[in-house]
C-alpha cells in the first residue's frame, strides 16, 4: 500500500497533484493491525486557500457548461469507480477496517450517487407562475449557487464523499474536499477518478490539513457559498457559527442514537438478522447504526436467545486478511478505550452482558460486540451515541410507551420499528422524531432518496432531488411585456 503514495502528492489543486508545502507527513493507520499502512502529505491553510482560490475561478466557466456536459462526466466518474470497486475498496477496508465486501460495496453505491445525479442534472426544474397582470410574466429557475466545501467523517468516506460531490457538481458549482485524516487513501482514489472523468481544472479540488484551521480559513472566503459537513453534532454546531461571517448554506448531516423497536407482533427472527445489520455495519460505527434496542416484554427473551446465539457465531478478525470475518476493529484506540469505558460503568451501575466475549487477534483496535440488559437509564451508554459495536437492550410492554422511550433525546437521524400490524407500522413511522425510519427494514440507505436529520441530527438531506437543491440557488424572474 504505501507503494501507491510514496509520492506524497495527495492533493488534488487546479488540475494538479501535488504534495504539501510544508513536508508535513501523516501516517494512515490500517486499524485491523495498528500498523502505518502510508504517509500522508498533509497540507496547511495555504494550500486550502489556494484550492478555494481554484475552485472559484474555474466556476465561472463551470456554471455556464449544459447539463448535458455534467451528466456526461458525472456518469463516467461513476463508470470509473465501478471498474475500480475491488481496487478502491482494498484501500478503504485497509485503512478504515471495514470488512473488504461492505468496502467493495461502498464504492458501488458511491457510484450509484454519482450516476443518479448525472440524470438529475438533466431534469427540467423551475416553474412558469400564472400572471397575475396581462402585461407581465413570472417564472424561477435554479442556478449553481458557487463554490461548495465538501467535509467528511472516516467512517464512510466513500460514499459520503460522493453524496457531496455529485449533487454540487451536478448542479454547477465547484468543490474543496477535505476528507477525515483518518481515511483519506480512498478519497485520493476517488479524485484520480474524477480526473480521469475528465472535469475540468479547478472544478474539484481535494485537500489534506488541520481541520479546523483550514476549513476556518476556506469559510472566511466570500466564493464558498455552500458548506456540506457531515460528522459529529458538536462540530456541526461550530460550523454554524463560522458560517455567519459569510452567510454560507449549511447542509449538516450530523450525529445519531437510533432506537430499534421490536414489537410482539414481528418476525422475531427477521428483527434479530435486522438488528444484526443495524448495530454491526461498518463494525458499529454508522451515524444510523441501531443504537438502543427496544423488545416487548412477550418477545424478549426469544430475541435475546436468538442474538446471544447469533453473536456467539461471529468471527471477529482482520477484515482483509479474513474476508469471511463478520466484524473488525473500531478506528482507532482512544476510539475503544472510550467506548470500554462507558460499558464499565454501565456494568458497575448493574447491566449485565447477554452473550460471552468473542475471541479476536491481539493487535490492531478489536472491540467484542456487546449487548447490555439492565443497563441503568441514566448512564451514558443508555443515552449516548455509542459508534461500536455494542448497544443496551430495554424491555417494553405498550406503543405509547416505547415511543415516548425512543423519542427521548436531542437528536434524530434514524429510528428503526419491527412490526408485521400495518396500522401499529403506520402510527409508528407518523410518531417516531427521526428524519430516516426503517419499518422491517434495516438497511434504508439508496441515493433516490432525501437522508437526513430532525433535531441535532443536522440540516438539509442529502441525496434524491433535494440533495442537489442544497447547492442551488432559486432566482424568481419577472418581466414587464
Ligand atoms: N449524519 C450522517 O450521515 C453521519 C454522521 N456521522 C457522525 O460523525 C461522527 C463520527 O465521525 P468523525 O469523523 O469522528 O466526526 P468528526 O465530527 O470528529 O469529524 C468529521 C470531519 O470533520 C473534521 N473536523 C473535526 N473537527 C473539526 C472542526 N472543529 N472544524 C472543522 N472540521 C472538523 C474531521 O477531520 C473530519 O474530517 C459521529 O458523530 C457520527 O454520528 C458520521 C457519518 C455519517
Ligand atoms: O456514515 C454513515 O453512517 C452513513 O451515512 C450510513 S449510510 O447512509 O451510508 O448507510
Amino acid at each position: 500500500m504505501a507503494e501507491l503514495y510514496n509520492d506524497h502528492k495527495s492533493m488534488y489543486i487546479d488540475g494538479v497533484w501535488r504534495a504539501s508545502n510544508h513536508q508535513d507527513l501523516l501516517d494512515v493507520i490500517n486499524p485491523a493491525t495498528g500498523s502505518a499502512i502510508a504517509e500522508l502529505s498533509y497540507g496547511g491553510v495555504d494550500e486550502a486557500m489556494e484550492a478555494v482560490e481554484a475552485a472559484a475561478r474555474a466556476f465561472g466557466a463551470w456554471k455556464l457548461t449544459t447539463a448535458r456536459t455534467r451528466a456526461d462526466m458525472l456518469l463516467e466518474a461513476s463508470r470509473m469507480l465501478l471498474k475500480r470497486a475491488e481496487e478502491i475498496g482494498y484501500v478503504l477496508a485497509v485503512e478504515s477496517g471495514k470488512r473488504l465486501a461492505e468496502a467493495v460495496g461502498e464504492i458501488k453505491f458511491a457510484a450509484e450517487y454519482f450516476r443518479w445525479f448525472a440524470e438529475e442534472a438533466r431534469r427540467p426544474e423551475g416553474a412558469y407562475i400564472p400572471n397575475e397582470v396581462q402585461n407581465k410574466r413570472h417564472w424561477t429557475r435554479a442556478q449553481p449557487a458557487g463554490v461548495a466545501l465538501c467535509l467528511t467523517p472516516w467512517n464512510f468516506p466513500v460514499s459520503i464523499q460522493a453524496r457531496k460531490l455529485a449533487p454540487a457538481l451536478a448542479a454547477g458549482c465547484t468543490v474543496v474536499a477535505r476528507p477525515s485524516q483518518k481515511a483519506p487513501l480512498s478519497v485520493i482514489e476517488v479524485f484520480k477518478c474524477l480526473e480521469e472523468a475528465g472535469f475540468p481544472h479547478g472544478v474539484v479540488n481535494l485537500i489534506h490539513g488541520p481541520a479546523v484551521s483550514t476549513t476556518e480559513a476556506m469559510m472566511g472566503h466570500p466564493a464558498v457559498r455552500v458548506v456540506s459537513f457531515t460528522g459529529s453534532t458538536a462540530v456541526g454546531q461550530s460550523l454554524v457559527k463560522s458560517s455567519a461571517r459569510q452567510l454560507q448554506r449549511l447542509a449538516l448531516e450530523l450525529g445519531g442514537n437510533a432506537p430499534f423497536i421490536v414489537f410482539d407482533d414481528a418476525d422475531v427472527e427477521k428483527a434479530v438478522e435486522g438488528a444484526m445489520v443495524a448495530k454491526f455495519r461498518n463494525n458499529g460505527q454508522s451515524c444510523i447504526a441501531a443504537n438502543r434496542i427496544y423488545v416487548h416484554d412477550s418477545v424478549y427473551e426469544e430475541f435475546v436467545t436468538r442474538w446471544a446465539a447469533t453473536v456467539s457465531r461471529m468471527k471477529l478478525a482482520d477484515p482483509v486478511t479474513n474476508p469471511q470475518s463478520d466484524l473488525g476493529p473500531v478506528i482507532d484506540d482512544k476510539a475503544r478505550q472510550q467506548l470500554r469505558v462507558l460499558a464499565d460503568e454501565a456494568i458497575a451501575g448493574g447491566a449485565r452482558p447477554i452473550h460471552p466475549k468473542l475471541q479476536h487477534p491481539d493487535d490492531g483496535f478489536y472491540l467484542s460486540p456487546l449487548l447490555l440488559e439492565n443497563v441503568p437509564p441514566d448512564t451514558t451508554f443508555a443515552r449516548a451515541e455509542l459508534f461500536g459495536p455494542m448497544s443496551p437492550i430495554f424491555r417494553f410492554s405498550d406503543e405509547d410507551e416505547v415511543i415516548k422511550l425512543a423519542n427521548d433525546t436531542d437528536m434524530g437521524l434514524a429510528a428503526y420499528v419491527y412490526t408485521n400490524h400495518a396500522g401499529r407500522g403506520a402510527r409508528m413511522t407518523e410518531a417516531l422524531e427521526y428524519g430516516i425510519v426503517g419499518w422491517n427494514n434495516a438497511l434504508p440507505s439508496v441515493a433516490f432518496a432525501p437522508m437526513g436529520g430532525w433535531k441535532q441530527s443536522g440540516l438539509g438531506r442529502e441525496g434524491a432531488r433535494i440533495g442537489m437543491e442544497e447547492f442551488q440557488e432559486v432566482k424568481y424572474v419577472s418581466q414587464e411585456l
